[in-house]
């Protein structure tokens, strides 16, 4: 499936503002993003719910521009695109099939609707209405729901906001391994970027309407296109500098300076919280919260001039509250005014 340039707007607001992105056949991507960025309505324009105002939307290889919803050859699963209350688990999978132009006779229906319960695991629950159900049991029906009508691309939107942290873990770790199993084309809306990296083969960060950058998990944490994506892909501190003769200067903050290979001039350094490393010593800073893990360094929290910034304990350093200590930052990437970036340390 390809997006390409696609703006829609409402009123004066572009939710879509030149959106591109391409998902290959088979392939699981996350959409990631702020409140706001363009996440559901990308999404909503993929599966015809949504025109737009300009630019492309292919589906295998076809344009979308006036192919209503229901040709698309799309299942879609939202957190908020409820079962049909009144209707038995087993009704709400078959309902796809039964309201297709050649609907297959009433035992293949049957047949079908039982493999897919099947295949979410909950066989038992057919004649069930979804009020009987648990949240997770939900989910895996509106899925069985979504598949039944064997969708070149199934779309996902949120479908584990309503279910809690354990049932979540649980269901998505599931679902990741049934894309593996049947192959379907796989697009995913979230906001939690544990839940992107962990299900996603490659990840789509948007910003204000657009698709910044989309790269592996890993990509995106080792070498951000952007200052936004440095900042919002893992819980990176925002921290202001100065370079002067290829050293990042943090002042009024008590942050040891750190080698950084940028022009001369103000510049912004993203550290993720592992890569703030606090020091035993005399300085400014103070360890507000410490916290032991059970493997690895211990976490603390820092109150570094008027900052709040976390980091960990250096090797053999241990804090009490109220002691102060010395920051370093074992790496950062930091971006020039222009954009240009290094990584530092
Ligand atoms: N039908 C609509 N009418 C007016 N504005 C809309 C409509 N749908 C979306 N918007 C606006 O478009 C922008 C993008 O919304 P969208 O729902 O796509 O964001 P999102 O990234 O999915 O956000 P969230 O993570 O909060 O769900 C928002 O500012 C939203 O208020």
């Amino acid at each position: 499936m390809e997006v390409r340039d696609v703006v829609r707007r409402f009123g004066g607001l572009a939710a879509l503002n030149g959106a591109t992105l391409s998902v290959a056949e088979g392939e699981f991507v996350a959409l990631l993003g702020p409140s706001g960025s363009g996440k559901t309505t990308l999404l909503r324009a993929l599966a015809g719910l949504e025109g737009v105002d300009s630019g492309s939307v292919r589906i295998a290889g076809r344009d979308m521009a006036g192919v209503p919803a229901r040709a698309r050859g799309i299942g879609v699963v939202f957190q908020h695109y409820a079962l049909f209350r009144h209707m038995t688990v087993f009704d709400n999978v078959a309902f796809g099939l039964r309201v297709r132009r050649q609907r297959p006779p009433a035992a293949e229906i049957a047949q079908r609707v039982r493999r897919l319960l099947e295949l979410v695991q909950v066989p038992e629950l057919e004649r069930r209405f979804p009020e009987q159900i648990s949240g997770g049991q939900r989910q895996r029906v509106a899925l069985a729901r979504a598949l039944a009508i064997e969708p070149r691309l199934l779309l996902l939107d949120e479908p584990f906001g309503a279910l809690d942290a354990l049932v979540r873990k649980e269901v998505r770790r599931w679902l990741r391994g049934l894309h593996d199993e049947l192959g379907v084309t796989s697009i995913l809306v979230t906001h939690d970027q544990e839940e992107a990296m962990e299900m996603a083969d490659r990840v789509a960060v948007m910003e204000r309407g657009r698709v910044v950058q989309v790269d592996s998990a890993a990509a995106l944490l080792r070498a951000p296109a952007t200052a936004f994506v440095a900042g919002f892909v893992g819980d990176a501190a925002r921290l202001p500098c100065a370079v002067r003769g290829g050293v990042a200067r943090f002042d009024p903050l008590p942050i040891a300076p750190i080698a950084a290979a940028l022009p001369d001039g103000p510049a912004t350094a993203f550290a993720r919280p592992g890569e703030m490393v606090a020091g035993r010593g005399a300085g400014e800073a103070r360890v507000r919260l410490m916290r032991e893990e059970v493997e690895g360094p211990a976490r603390l929290v820092v109150q570094a001039g008027p900052a709040v910034l976390d980091a960990v304990a250096a090797p053999g350093a241990s804090f009490a509250k109220g002691d102060p200590c010395l920051l370093s930052l074992r790496g950062a990437h930091v971006f020039a005014a222009d954009g240009t970036r290094t990584r530092a340390g």
